[in-house]
């Protein structure tokens, strides 16, 4: 049901547990999701490629990897009503200093230039450990992509994502 979000957000959460506990960042699972069938289309979590990896950023370079495309082209193969859950909200500045999601997402375009994605849902605020307030959501918002919290699973959400700062 595309609209059982809470189901959604605890497949999320269930890809958070796969990722390896760092002191440096958050344990975060993310799913793509065609609303308008309620299909899965990517699924992923922190560090599950290469590199120093975010979950949101793992699951849009999955998809473009089973399309042929480069990262900053999979809004070209994204179906119309395509949206993220990701049990954190999308980062919008990292310590790396890698590209953030929330610009990942918002450089996701399709073929007529307008947004591929089009709700963010979230389990959680970002915890101010790393990088202070996060104003991922106001540049989303401000990008014409909603972000809309999904309430019920914070605290088993943020036990996951600091499990590698105790
Ligand atoms: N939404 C989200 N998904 C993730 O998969 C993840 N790890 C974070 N974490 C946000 C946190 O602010 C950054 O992890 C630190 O700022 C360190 O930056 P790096 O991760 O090393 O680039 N946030
Ligand atoms: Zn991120």
């Amino acid at each position: 049901d595309p609209n059982d979000h809470l189901a959604y957000m605890r497949l999320a959460l269930s890809q958070a547990h796969e990722s390896p506990p760092k002191p440096s960042n958050f344990r975060v699972g993310a799913l793509l999701v065609d609303a308008d069938t309620g299909a899965i289309l990517s699924q992923g979590y922190t560090l599950e490629l290469q590199g120093n990896t975010h979950a949101e950023q793992c699951c849009l370079m999955k998809f473009s990897r089973e399309h042929d495309l480069p990262e900053e082209r999979v809004g070209e193969a994204l179906p119309p009503n395509t949206v993220i859950y990701t049990t954190m909200e999308p980062c919008n500045l990292r310590l790396s200093g890698n590209l953030p999601c929330a610009d990942r997402i918002i450089r996701t375009k399709n073929k007529d230039g307008k947004n591929a994605i089009q709700k963010v849902y979230l389990g959680v605020k970002e915890p101010e450990k790393f990088v202070g307030e996060n104003q991922g959501r106001t540049k989303l918002e401000d990008n014409g992509i909603e972000c809309i919290h999904v309430p019920g699973l914070e605290e088993d959400i943020l036990n996951v994502a600091t499990a590698g700062h105790r």
